[in-house]
């Protein structure tokens, strides 16, 4: 990226729970910021009352100014100024059409941040070329679009020895943009800039895997299912099942939840009976019971606020990303597939959550 004198112009493209939690904060700060979303009444509340948001204390629950657009605007900037900084924070399903309406709007040498869960960097990369492309992940930030203008936080923010945001290189280096990257982020919440971005979206993965799909085929929110035996010995299961499929690629998985990913893969084979019980499932269960302990009772994962919503999910990239890598590296899958095939039944309607869908894996 050009260091110019002046500030750089930040994009954010999606501006939902995630886009929109970092855009305020980077906005109430006084940069250059653009939120684009395509929900015109998002745009328009952002607009008329500015960007609202609250979180689990009252430093956290503020309202500020933004500017926002509506995808239709964003040709515009063409006539206005390029942005330097982009945040991919859309739906996984959206980045390729999103990546093909940036390449218009970034100024040379800009950095694509892909703020997404999932592994999209491909897919930006194909459009846009790898040199732009940074990883970005968000690791337990909980948040929610709860009406237009509004986002919510259910979770304490990150701090010592846990960073929420994470940014790495496709190729690992420490580079200055990363470090700029990272700094902006501290903005809004703890930021470390990471050398191992494939092994940090893997054991990211693990985690959507193991609550985003049990949240959303029990009906439960995060703390209920981890609360309830038998849905959180579900998630314990994909656990497992989703770490071994990333080792067994060839992942260099990062912690899970703070915990290495052999307890998950342990915990799994002794769920299903493979492993004599050495422990691992009891340790496993005090980890998630530790982490829904901090948890409102509200809070639900991303794909469970869409199925809510009566919307598409991000199944297919989650679950269905683990269910298609198995595949194609010769390893099974069964639990993720079963967990895709009931959240496809539920978007389409054939199918309503209930603690009794889940158990039925
Ligand atoms: N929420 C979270 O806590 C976390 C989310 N992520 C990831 O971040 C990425 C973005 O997710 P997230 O910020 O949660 O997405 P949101 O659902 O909050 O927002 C994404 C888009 O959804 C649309 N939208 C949202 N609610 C409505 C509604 N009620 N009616 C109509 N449209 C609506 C908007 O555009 P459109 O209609 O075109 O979709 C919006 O831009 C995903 O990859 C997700 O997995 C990562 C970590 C945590
Ligand atoms: C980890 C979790 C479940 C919450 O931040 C998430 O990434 C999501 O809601 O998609």
């Amino acid at each position: 990226m050009n260091i110019r004198s002046e500030q750089p112009r930040i994009l954010i493209i999606g501006a939902g729970a995630v886009g929109g939690y970092i855009g305020a904060y980077l906005s109430r700060s006084g940069r250059d910021v653009i939120l684009a979303d395509p929900w015109v009444e998002h745009v328009e509340a952002m607009r008329r009352d500015g960007l609202r948001l609250q979180g689990t204390s009252p430093e956290e629950c503020f309202t500020t100014p933004v500017r926002a657009l509506h995808l239709g605007e964003l040709q515009s900037l063409r006539c206005e100024r390029l942005v330097d900084i982009v945040f991919i924070s859309l739906k996984s399903y959206d980045t390729a059409w999103a990546s093909m309406l940036l390449r218009d709007v970034l100024a040379p040498g800009a950095v694509v941040v892909v703020m997404q869960n999932s592994i999209n960097e491909p897919t930006v990369a194909e459009v846009l070329g790898w040199p732009c492309v940074l990883g970005g992940i968000a690791n337990k930030i909980v948040v929610e679009l709860i009406q237009p203008g509004f986002i919510r936080r259910a979770i304490a923010k990150g701090g010592a020895g846990f960073e929420v945001f994470r940014v790495g290189e496709p190729h690992g280096r420490i580079t200055p943009r990363a470090k700029m990257i990272a700094e902006m982020l501290s903005e809004v919440d703890s930021t470390k800039i990471t050398p191992a971005l494939w092994g940090e979206r893997w054991s990211k993965l693990v985690q959507n895997a193991m609550s985003n799909a049990v949240a959303s085929v029990s009906g439960l929110s995060t703390r209920s299912y981890i609360e309830e035996p038998s849905t959180r010995r579900l998630s314990i299961r994909v656990a497992g099942e989703t770490a071994h499929v990333g080792q067994a690629i060839g992942y260099p998985l990062e912690p899970i939840n703070g915990e290495a990913p052999e307890l998950w893969i342990e915990a799994w084979r002794e769920a299903e009976g493979a492993a004599s019980g050495n422990g691992a499932f009891k340790r496993a269960e005090e980890v998630v019971l530790g982490i829904a302990s901090r948890m409102e009772y509200t809070a639900r994962p991303s794909m469970a606020q869409d199925l809510a919503k009566g919307r598409r999910s991000e199944i297919e990239h989650i679950n269905g990303m683990v269910v298609q890598e198995a595949a194609s590296h010769g390893v099974e899958a069964p639990i993720n597939a079963a967990l895709l095939k009931r959240v496809r039944e539920i978007e389409l309607g054939r199918a309503a959550p209930s603690l009794d869908f889940a158990r039925s894996i």
